[in-house]
């Protein structure tokens, strides 16, 4: 049978979910859809023909729900990861499980208290080929140590919503965790640089920025964070190692030459660039789900994602580096 999914906040993120499980993934169906915006649940609850639910409360105690997925803002996340962990319900969440640390620590005390990980965060780069490769090739020994690695995630413009504080908890946290995730080491300290501000867009934000990370062992990380580029969703990665230097190719798929030079159309947004990316990992996640087994991102991963968010926007207000604060892993994640 298939494993029968309710939707918190289909929004953007969440109808590219439905759409694909709809499409190309297997194993799963939509059950039921609820937002926060109830001419929202009737608009998609209408589209995909399923049930649309007054609220997430219902929707997470529903016998016709077997598991949760959460794609609403990330500060409305905390209530309903806790309420499905209760529940016993396999969850996947939206990255930031929470945008802060203490709110991620609370779901880690219910998850604790469930005995068993419930929770799995998307952070979908783990899932992208490209960082795949380098990352094999890191483990692999044959370049040596990585010293330092260098990061920018750019973005065509980010909706009038996005607070400051985003910048850092909600975009460079693709960074972080993926750092984390490379590295295999913990991030220990945050700087965060304010160059010249842009003028297209939002007085409120500082942006672009550059976050200066170290990780344990010292790899010295760099992240340009510049979400008004008002061109393309570009991100690049490279890891410079004692004996070579790993970057991320261009990601497009053709080459075009003409009487106007040689280009490549460049992505828009993360569904166009992370396409394979989230494809695979909503895949694993509903295989996973269905056999009552986890996979992917922990709520430990949440966490320690989010101690280093605090730190950075702690970083933001200030100058000079904040060191960042977690605590021991829990055996449930080791
Ligand atoms: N992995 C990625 O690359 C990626 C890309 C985009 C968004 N996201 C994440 O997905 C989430 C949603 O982003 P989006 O771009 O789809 O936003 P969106 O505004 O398009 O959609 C969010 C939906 O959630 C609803 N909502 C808001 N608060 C709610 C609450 N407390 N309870 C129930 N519903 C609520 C809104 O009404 C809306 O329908 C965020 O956590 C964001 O960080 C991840
Ligand atoms: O929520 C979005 C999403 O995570 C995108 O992948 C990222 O590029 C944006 O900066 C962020 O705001």
């Amino acid at each position: 049978m298939a494993l029968r999914i309710g939707m918190i906040g289909p929004g953007g993120m969440g109808q590219a979910h439905l759409d694909r499980i709809r499409t190309v993934i297997a194993g799963g169906e939509i059950a039921g859809v609820s937002d926060i915006a109830a001419d929202n649940v009737a608009t998609v609850s209408e589209k995909y023909g399923v049930t649309g639910f007054a609220s997430s409360e219902e929707l997470i105690a529903s016998p016709e729900v077997d598991a949760i997925m959460i794609c609403s803002h990330g500060p409305g996340h905390e209530p309903d990861v806790i309420a499905a962990i209760e529940a016993g319900k396999p969850v996947f969440c939206e990255k930031p499980l929470t945008p802060t640390a203490d709110a991620a620590l609370r779901i880690m005390e219910a998850e604790q208290k469930a005995g068993r990980r419930l929770v799995t965060v998307g952070f979908m780069r783990r899932f992208d080929r490209s960082y795949r490769e380098m990352k094999a090739l890191l483990d692999s020994g044959e370049v040596g140590e990585t010293l330092i690695v260098h990061n920018r995630h750019r973005n065509p413009t980010v909706p009038a919503h996005y607070t400051w504080d985003m910048a850092i908890n909600d975009t460079a946290i693709h960074e972080i965790d993926t750092m984390r995730w490379l590295l295999e080491e913990e991030i220990v300290s945050v700087r965060v640089d304010k160059p010249k501000k842009t003028s297209h867009r939002f007085e409120h934000l500082q942006d672009p920025l550059m976050v200066i990370m170290q990780s344990e062992s010292g790899v010295w990380i760099d992240d340009e964070v510049f979400v008004n580029n008002q061109h393309s969703y570009d991100i690049q990665c490279e890891a410079v190692a004692e004996l070579g230097t790993i970057r991320l190719s261009d990601q497009h798929a053709i080459e075009r030459t003409g009487t106007l030079g040689r280009f490549n159309t460049l992505t828009m947004d993360h569904n166009q660039r992370f396409y394979g990316a989230f494809v695979t990992e909503v895949q694993e996640w509903i295989t996973a789900a269905a056999r009552g087994e986890h996979t992917g991102s922990t709520t430990w991963d949440g966490y320690a994602a989010a101690c280093v968010c605090d730190a950075g926007v702690r970083a933001l207000e200030t100058d000079g580096p904040v060191a960042v604060e977690m605590i021991d892993k829990p055996a449930l994640y080791s």
